[in-house]
């Protein structure tokens, strides 16, 4: 892989990364600290050094080894945020938030500890019990690799200080030795938001606390506060996963939600997802294979063996000779629910009954999905994991389920009834219950020979908590509370004109069956807990099995779209190389009557940086978006719209295509360009893609072009072994004579015809490179005032020619009036040489014509 996949934080992973140009010259990890050691650059400006308020113990060992390495991680709503810092490499990193949560097995938590193997991990400690635990395992696995003890490095703090607004605050007290000393608090600001993207929660949550951290610990960290140890701060790569920020998402529309148009469903998260690839690729049959999809296109991955995997399964779905199979794996996928949700109140067995059904359901498909795969998995690996990914302890869930519960009288009764044959006790005290009503039939006419003789009839019946009782029908219209007294029988209550009566008989029953009900349900609860204990053991396998069919939904759902638009296999390889051939945009495919497709050449042989010019409107941001979008479907294991393609892993997808300014970014249009060109610049490596749509187009023409020029000479400097794919689009057509010739550029334009001043768009990449944007005759073409349309030729043709424009406001007195064009008729009539009257005459003729 790549030299971002390898530790960053190691001192081999910083001389690794190329020395920044442009704006932020500490994300390069170049600086020195202060050199007069000055105090005015402490580690950290605020904050008492030298105590620590986290619960752990800490390692006050001064003689310790200094190969520290510090991560902080922060997980909240599915998200997962990071930031790193190490004593022989101090750097900050930082992770992005990114998609990760135990029904995936906190993978991207595991490759981050894979990488950057930490000695110290803080984090909150109100995370979840399943979060927290997996944090002491992995790192007790990489301090039993090292000899040391786990709870001297496990470090958690109180949520309280993982509130948003303080940690913002906490990042902002960050000082890096690229910032001049005298920067006020805004531009320090802003110079701190044009490092890092400060909407990352997580992110910002998981720098905060670990700023706060070595901020508390520079003596036992043998930190001198005069001595700035925070060279820089940089984003970071997770081990097999394409780095693509969340302005890449949003400009090639990966994820699009808009908000939800019935008014009566608004509500501030009322979305839904507009045209975007997401929609467009979501088939699901589940949610959980819409979560899985959500997932996997918000975690490319560069893992080839995986990308495999995921491909022989969509060519196995596209077959049609599998349309059947595939059928009835949907159908098994629609029965399958995803239980994380019950999964506390079934535990706390406070599970409903519609809740049990939907266990056994979602079980019962799960293994018959198994079978389904199992009768496959000659040839498709895929298949043959389901093996272990379903295991068979499933079927003993889900035979003990049915053997124990009484699905049917338990809808009935509104509580878990158990099915007789499981405990003896039980049934015998069911069928006691059950002939309860015979033997109380029984009883009537004795109770009935006890009674006095106006009372004509009476029956015995049983209440659950009450027991049994002697019903007697009002034998008057009225009666006193006198005379409802009857020997020997104590009265209850009337309900329903039947008065009730405890009597000798019935007491006597109570004390020998009359908790037969309670004892029931007492019995039956006990079985369920063994159930849910029984289940416990085997939730996780539960769980693992529920993530292999969300991703089996997903790859479905790929091969739905991949046939019904006609994509193909793409080849990953090793190589540096994107080669597409007659590649499309998939959601402009579906928006234009007729898409013209394109090639991409992009290699050490093809050249690495292509440079587009064309007219306004030729397609220049469609193809860009077009190359980026396939490259990042390739690296989610979907099929792509094109006739073939062959693709070098990538390790990261950069974008300056699209700036959506906001409020909370607190950053002008210009400024989130340069951190987006800036980033990309920094980051990446010769497998990275770099595609760069109209660059400095927010800022003066003659700056714009300088700052493109020096990136693009910074990347190209770096010769054909480093510099990443470059694909970008300008209308400064000056670039590529100030770039110089290479071997790496590549020009190209998007075909067009003007015939009859008429402008025709082809749509068609061909090499070369054009002069004019045409804009004007784009302008005429979109039915711009004829008027503005010439005024707009006349100042063109000035600029080139060189000659002088007349500002507008005089530009109308440049028609000659009749009057004037009179007066110039008769100066031209003059002779003027050698008379000394000329000017009274020029006068006189004047005042005349006026
Ligand atoms: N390959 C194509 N086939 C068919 N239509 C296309 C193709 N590419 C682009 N178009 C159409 O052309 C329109 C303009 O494309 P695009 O926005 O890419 O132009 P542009 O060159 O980037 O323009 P500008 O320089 O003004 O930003 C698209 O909205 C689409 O309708």
């Amino acid at each position: 892989m790549t030299s971002t996949s390898s530790n960053p934080l190691s001192p081999a992973g910083q001389d690794e990364t190329p020395s920044v140009a442009g704006t932020s010259a500490s994300a390069s990890g170049q600086f020195n600290s202060n050199e007069n050691g000055d105090e005015s650059s402490p580690l950290l400006s605020e904050g008492a050094p030298g105590e620590d308020d986290c619960e752990a113990g800490e390692s006050s060992d001064s003689d310790s080894d200094k190969d520290e390495v510090i991560l902080s991680v922060y997980w909240k709503n599915g998200k997962l945020g990071a930031a790193a810092y190490s004593l022989q490499n101090p750097v900050i990193f930082v992770v992005n938030d990114i998609v990760d949560d135990f029904l995936l097995g906190f993978k991207v938590l595991q490759s981050l500890f894979l990488q950057i193997q930490p000695t110290q991990v803080v984090t909150c400690k109100n995370m979840q019990p399943k979060f927290i635990h997996l944090l002491n395992n992995l790192l007790l696995g990489e301090m039993e690799s090292r000899d040391q003890d786990l709870h001297a490095n496990l470090h958690l703090f109180p949520d309280a200080e993982f509130r948003n607004d303080n940690s913002l605050r906490q990042v902002f007290t960050l000082r890096l030795p690229g910032e001049p000393d005298e920067y006020p608090e805004d531009e320090h600001k802003q110079f701190i938001r044009s490092l890092i993207d400060t909407s990352q929660d997580s992110m910002i949550n998981a720098l905060a606390r670990l700023l706060k951290y070595l901020n508390n610990n520079l003596a036992w960290l043998c930190l001198s506060q005069q001595e700035n140890k925070i060279l820089g701060i940089r984003n970071m790569c997770i081990d097999q996963q394409v780095w693509i920020n969340y302005e890449t998402y949003r400009a090639l529309q990966i994820f699009t939600h808009t908000a939800h148009p019935s008014l009566f469903k608004w509500t501030p998260d009322a979305h839904k997802e507009g045209l975007s690839i997401f929609g467009l690729f979501n088939r699901c049959c589940s949610k959980l294979g819409t979560k899985f999809m959500r997932t996997t296109m918000l975690q490319p991955t560069t893992n080839l063996s995986e990308l495999t995997k995921r491909h022989e399964v969509i060519t196995f779905c596209m077959n049609p000779a599998h349309e059947d199979v595939v059928k009835k794996m949907q159908g098994c996928i629609r029965q399958v629910q995803s239980i994380s949700g019950m999964l506390p109140r079934l535990l706390a067995a406070q599970a409903t009954i519609p809740q049990w059904k939907s266990l056994k359901k979602t079980n019962h498909n799960v293994l018959l999905l198994r079978e389904i795969c199992c009768q496959f998995a000659d040839g498709v690996p895929f298949f043959q994991e389901a093996k272990s990914a379903i295991p068979e302890a499933l079927y003993r869930v889900g035979h003990i389920m049915e053997r124990i519960i009484d699905f049917q009288t338990s809808e009935q009764m509104k509580r878990f009834v158990v099915l007789p044959g499981v405990d003896n006790d039980l049934d015998k005290m069911k069928h006691t219950y059950a002939n309860l009503s015979e033997m109380m039939m029984e009883l009537s006419p004795l109770e009935l020979q006890d009674l006095p003789d106006y009372i004509e009839e009476c029956s015995v019946l049983f209440l659950p908590e009450i027991g049994f009782l002697v019903s007697i029908p009002m034998w008057k219209d009225y009666l006193t509370k006198e005379e409802m007294q009857i020997p020997g029988f104590k009265f209850k209550f009337i309900a329903d004109r039947l008065i009730h009566y405890k009597s000798p008989r019935c007491r006597e029953l109570d004390m020998s069956l009359g908790d037969i009900y309670l004892r029931i349900s007492e019995l039956e609860l006990r079985i369920m807990l063994r159930l849910v204990q029984y289940i416990q053991q085997h939730i996780d396998s539960l769980l693992d099995s529920l993530s292999y069919v969300g991703e089996l939904d997903c790859l479905i759902s790929f091969a739905e779209v991949a046939k019904e638009f006609g994509y193909v296999k793409p080849t990953m390889t090793s190589e540096q190389e994107i080669l597409i051939e007659k590649g499309r945009h998939p959601l402009q495919e579906c928006c234009v009557s007729s898409y013209v497709p394109n090639d991409t050449f992009s290699g050490k042989t093809h050249g690495l940086v292509k440079i587009l010019t064309g007219p306004n409107a030729s397609g220049k941001s469609v193809y860009l978006k077009q190359v980026a979008v396939i490259a990042y479907l390739a690296h989610t294991g979907s099929f792509v719209p094109a006739k073939k393609a062959v693709l070098g892993i990538l390790d990261q997808i950069h974008t300056r295509i699209q700036t959506t300014e906001s409020a909370a970014s607190q950053l002008s249009a210009f400024l989130i360009d340069l951190r987006q060109m800036n980033t990309a610049v920094c980051m990446a490596t010769k497998s990275s893609l770099l595609i760069v749509d109209e660059f400095g187009k927010g800022t003066s023409e003659v700056d714009g072009l300088s700052l493109l020029t020096a990136f693009l000479t910074h990347l190209i400097r770096r010769g054909p072994n480093n510099c990443p794919h470059v694909i970008l689009s300008t209308h400064f057509h000056r670039l590529v004579d100030l770039i110089g010739k290479s071997p790496l550029i590549k020009t190209y334009v998007l075909e067009h015809i003007v015939s009859e001043g008429e402008l025709v768009y082809l749509f068609q990449l061909k090499a070369g490179q054009i002069r004019s944007s045409l804009a004007i005759e784009v302008a005429k073409a979109n039915g711009i005032q004829p008027a503005q349309v010439n005024r707009a030729t006349e100042i063109l043709n000035a600029l080139k020619d060189g000659s002088s424009i007349t500002p507008i406001l005089n530009h109308k007195k440049m028609q000659p009036t009749k009057m004037e064009e009179d007066f110039m008729k008769f100066f031209c009539s003059l002779e003027l040489e050698n008379d000394p009257n000329i000017v009274e005459v020029l006068k006189t003729r004047f005042l005349e014509l006026k």
